[in-house]
């Protein structure tokens, strides 16, 4: 029931998770959208290379563009360190309502906090809205054509330090030919590319990991 994807997301979530566990959320989504209906999460499998990388950097500020529905949201914020928060932007109205109350279910809220609006109206005011000096993690999963934008955009902001990590998910569906371009290209970065699957499908997709050397 429910109109759309997401508020049949949201219901599923709130008929079978546990509330204040992260994971049953998590394992509820996946189960869900690999069963009934598949939606635009990460998935278990990129998810589980995303976990990897957020337990390795222990970020203490991190960034995600794109939240939908707020799994994401809520497996990284499952595994940050106390006192480290995610700040996650979502552009569309409908998706951010329901994440909020996903991520209020798995009882991440107090790591996470929801922007609603453009990236590109926001990256330049995170500085100063967030008292931030940069980002340690960057999980970019928003609009394929605004990674490579959003990306120029954090490095001109001075959102970017010296060792800051950005993480791209479908890099190959539906792909991002002109970042990884850039990120693969410049002497700026660092890149590493792991091959996995479109979530819940055996369509080849994958993560770039890219490290911004200053
Ligand atoms: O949806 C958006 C943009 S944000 C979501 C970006 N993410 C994706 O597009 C995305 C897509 C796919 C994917 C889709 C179809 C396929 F056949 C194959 C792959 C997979 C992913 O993992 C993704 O992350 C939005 C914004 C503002 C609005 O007003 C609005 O109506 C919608
Ligand atoms: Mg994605």
């Amino acid at each position: 029931y429910g109109s759309t994807r997401p508020e049949r997301i949201l219901a599923e979530v709130k008929s079978k998770a546990t509330r204040g566990d992260a994971r049953s959320v998590v394992d509820t989504i996946d189960q869900y959208c690999r069963h009934q209906e598949w939606a635009m999460n990460v998935g278990d499998e990129k998810g589980t290379i995303l976990d990897s990388i957020v337990c390795e950097v222990k970020p203490r500020a991190m960034l995600e563009l794109g939240t939908y529905c707020g799994y994401s949201a809520v497996r990284i914020a499952s595994l940050l360190p106390p006192n480290s928060r995610l700040i996650t932007m979502e552009f569309n109205p409908v998706f951010a309502a329901i994440a909020r109350q996903v991520i209020a279910w798995a009882g991440v809220e107090d790591k996470v906090v929801l922007i609603e609006g453009p990236s590109g109206d926001w990256i330049p005011k995170m500085k100063k809205e967030f008292g931030l000096t940069s980002f340690d993690l960057v999980f970019l999963d928003h609009w394929k054509d605004c990674y490579l934008p959003d990306t120029k955009l954090m490095e001109e902001c001075g959102l970017l330090r010296t060792g800051s990590i950005l993480v791209a998910d479908n890099v190959i569906c539906p792909g991002a030919p002109d970042y990884l371009e850039y990120v693969r290209g410049s002497p700026r970065y660092e890149s590493k590319y792991f091959r996995s699957h479109l979530e819940y499908t055996r369509v080849e997709d994958g993560i770039e990991k890219s490290v911004f050397l200053g």
